[in-house]
């Protein structure tokens, strides 16, 4: 449904408390519908060099994106081993929470805003919760960066709109249920940021999907 609707990229989630996690035998499956359509981008948390080595295997990705306690450091371990693009999520809640940025900005080679998980949440991301995107009004950095956290068909237009962010990332928002995608609303989500990029003249730095 994803690539039908024309998304840049695709996330393959890893990790295992998630509805949306994967077998390496199911990711090998995906990775081959894929066939160049899309980049393939392999979300794992905190994973130690055995796990990416398995992802990396059975996926093939294309990006590793990391959504748990990974340094700076670790970043840059993980981008020396496998040499593959390594895009950071970072939580966001708060304008203090910026303060983190330019430890990560120059080492991953793409920056990911996601909301706070809220208290109490099981998963560090995925959890369609969403932050004051005012906080990164002006923001400029030297990585590429996206945008997510409780982004859907409804709201992705005004989050670009606010935000003026190079690429937007959705997981809940355009599922029926945890971990059921639903191919009317990606479709939707895809062909709105794409309007809204182009109303807002974001150009082809932008990268919504
Ligand atoms: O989606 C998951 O299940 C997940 C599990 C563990 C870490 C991160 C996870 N998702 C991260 C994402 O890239 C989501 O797209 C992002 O957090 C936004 O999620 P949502 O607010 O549900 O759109």
């Amino acid at each position: 449904a994803a690539l039908n609707a024309g998304a840049d990229m695709v996330g393959f989630v890893f990790f295992s408390p998630s509805p949306r996690h994967l077998s390496l035998e199911t990711a090998r499956t995906l990775s081959a519908q894929v066939g160049g359509r899309a980049l393939k981008v392999a979300l794992s948390v905190d994973a130690d060099d055995a796990l990416l080595d398995g992802i990396v295997a059975a996926l093939a990705p294309d990006w590793l994106q990391l959504h748990g306690r990974e340094t700076p450091e670790r970043v840059s371990a993980i981008k020396a081993r496998f040499g593959l693009p390594v895009m950071k999520a970072l939580h966001i809640s708060t304008r203090d929470d910026l303060a983190a940025i330019p430890a990560y900005d120059g080492v991953a080679d793409r920056l990911m805003f996601d909301a706070k998980p809220p208290k109490g949440a099981l998963l560090p991301g995925g959890n369609g919760a969403a932050f004051d995107w005012t906080i990164l009004e002006n923001l400029s950095l030297q990585a590429p960066w996206m945008l997510s956290g409780g982004l859907g068909p409804d709201n992705v237009g005004e989050a670009l709109r606010i935000t003026r962010a190079p690429g937007v990332d959705v997981s809940s928002g355009v599922e029926r249920a945890p971990g059921v995608k639903d191919e009317g609303l990606i479709a939707d989500f895809v062909a709105r940021a794409r309007a809204a990029v182009a109303l807002l003249s974001l150009g082809s730095a932008a990268n919504p999907a």
